[in-house]
């Protein structure tokens, strides 16, 4: 019986996606981000910087963390584009080793995935360092695709790398929604027709709600509730009637199995 209406749900709701960034909304990566960034200052004997400032300088891509390490630290911030290599040669190893999901992400991401959404992350980190990422922390089996700041010539707050995932997932955008901690996040999802979350706990440039977007949230375990609250109007839009019926039955599928 709960079988059979798992089933129907996942039919009903395969093809909405949800698109979520990584750093600052999945996962908090501050301190493996600021050992790396700091291990290329001490090479350019330049004083390290602190979590704080590493925090206010993610989510533009690994260029601009280094660039803003640089110019924060008394370097040469013409110098970043040099130095990214080396930034990144010492972050791969070590990008999962303090890094970790926030608090309710796996439990989501699962329940979302087996209620049959589509699933994508698009982060402006580089592509290989967001796969060990996803890979480290056991978030990849849950993740239908997954867009880098390097993989396309653009990234976030340009709307490509939302469109580019939601070819890949086959989903159009006003089937989906993005889910990220900056306006960069929002930005983007406006321009490509997305609807937009944001996540109050995160690396946020300025203050959560003033981003613009539909809901904010401030746990990750919210992101079902808020999605019944503002899934966009059309053919996909989930009433609160079906979208609580497929996220109580994912539950209890989970929790059964
Ligand atoms: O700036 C980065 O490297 C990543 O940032 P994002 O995952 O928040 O897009
Ligand atoms: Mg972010």
């Amino acid at each position: 019986m709960q079988k059979s209406r798992m089933t129907i749900d996942r039919a009903r709701h395969r093809t909405d996606a949800v698109l979520l960034d990584l750093d600052g909304t999945l996962v908090d990566s501050l301190r493996d981000l600021t050992e790396a960034l700091n291990a290329v200052l001490t090479g350019e004997g330049l004083p390290s910087v602190s979590l704080a400032q590493t925090r206010a300088m993610v989510g533009d891509g690994a260029g601009k963390l280094v660039e803003r390490a640089l110019q924060a630290t008394g370097g040469d911030p013409a110098r970043a584009h040099e130095l990214v290599p080396r930034f990144l040669t010492l972050y791969e190893p070590i990008a999962s080793r303090h890094t970790r999901p926030y608090p309710g992400v796996v439990e989501t991401l699962g329940s979302l995935s087996e209620a049959g959404f589509a699933l994508a992350v698009v982060t402006n980190k580089p592509v290989r360092a967001t796969r060990i990422v996803l890979d480290g922390l056991g978030l990849a089996p849950f993740i239908g695709a997954v867009i880098g700041g390097d993989t396309l010539a653009q990234r976030k707050p340009d709307p490509a790398p939302l469109r580019a995932a939601l070819r890949q997932l086959r989903v159009p955008p006003g089937r989906a929604v993005m889910v990220g901690d900056n306006h960069h996040d929002v930005e983007a999802a406006r321009a490509a027709g997305v609807a937009a979350i944001a996540v109050s706990y995160g690396y946020a440039h300025r203050p959560p709600h003033d981003l613009g977007a539909d809901a904010v949230i401030d746990d990750f375990a919210e992101l079902p509730a808020a999605l019944i609250r503002i899934w966009p109007r059309g053919t996909a839009r989930l009433s609160a009637a079906s979208a609580s019926a497929a996220w109580t039955s994912a539950r209890t599928v989970r929790t059964r199995s």
